[in-house]
């Protein structure tokens, strides 16, 4: 199977162009080329695959196999691939996702993708919807106690679960203990991402992540969207933000008459290959 390694900010994926290559068992071949020692090395697998609704369709599991509605910095790079690979010469393109179509804009240099603006849609608390179990119909700054520590809990989705949590240091979080407690928590029926966030000041805030499937990550495009809009939520920061993350940097607007959040950042490919499937 020939692929493409590409990476958002250090969250690195396996990309394959299913316009060429057929994938089938997308959740085993994941997990196999996502094993840092016997596979390739990787947070999952995104399959680029033609859409009827829009220019393309980008198809996401995490390293587990489990499927994803939505990856933000892997929706960078898959605009990157269908850009400098020539699947489309459009600086403008649309992407369907488990989280619905999302709308780009490429920023191009030397006929390269550099950095890639999303819309990301509108960030969804409802508790029914997120899911987490809950006797509010949100989630904000909800105590709860995990290893004998109360955590500041706020829930948002971006089509996927996150659970933002505020701490004053995002670099003493034992994440590898408690990562899996919230991920595997009874109140997330569908399990859930968990972002550790330490504000800085008004426009800018460092954030870790322990995603869902995937474990600790150097950063996530969606966890970055859901946070920022906590922070905003809870009265923590305006709405342009700065997120410092362990693997670079993300820019995130939320435009209060859209109720939409724009995430912009880079896209960058690793290397190409070829790897012998014989499972
Ligand atoms: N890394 C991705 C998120 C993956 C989400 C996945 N871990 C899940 O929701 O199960 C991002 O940049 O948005």
């Amino acid at each position: 199977m020939k692929f493409t390694k590409m990476q958002g900010c250090g969250n690195d994926y396996v990309y394959v162009n299913c316009f060429k290559e057929k994938v089938d068992n997308a959740p085993e071949i994941s997990k196999l080329v996502s094993d840092r020692h016997f596979g390739i090395g990787s947070d999952g697998l995104i399959l680029i695959k033609p859409s009827d609704k829009a220019d393309f369709y980008m198809d996401m599991y995490n390293s587990d196999g489990t499927k994803s509605q939505m990856c933000g910095n892997g929706i960078r790079c898959v605009a990157k691939y269908v850009y400098d690979y020539g699947l489309t010469d459009k600086h403008n393109i649309s992407i369907e996702t488990g989280a619905g179509i999302k709308y780009l804009d490429l920023k191009i240099k030397e006929n390269k993708v550099f950095e890639v603006t999303v819309d990301m849609g509108s960030p969804i608390t409802k508790a029914s919807q997120i899911p987490v179990i809950s006797d509010s119909e949100e989630v904000i700054a909800k105590p709860v106690r995990v290893m004998d520590t109360e955590y500041s809990v706020t829930c948002v989705s971006m089509g996927n679960p996150h659970a933002i949590i505020f701490v004053d240091d995002t670099k003493s979080i034992d994440i590898e203990k408690i990562g899996p407690l919230f991920e595997y928590h009874n109140m997330f029926p569908e399990r859930t991402n968990t972002e550790f966030i330490h504000v800085i000041d008004k426009n800018t805030i460092d954030m870790r992540v322990w995603e869902r499937g995937s474990g600790e990550t150097l950063a996530c495009g969606t966890g970055a969207c859901a946070s920022v809009y906590a922070c905003i939520w809870n009265g923590f920061t305006e709405d342009n933000v700065t997120v410092r993350l362990l693997g670079g940097e993300l820019k995130i607007k939320y435009d209060r008459d859209k109720n939409t959040i724009f995430m912009t950042g880079p896209a960058a490919t690793v290397f190409d290959g070829e790897i012998n499937l014989n499972i």
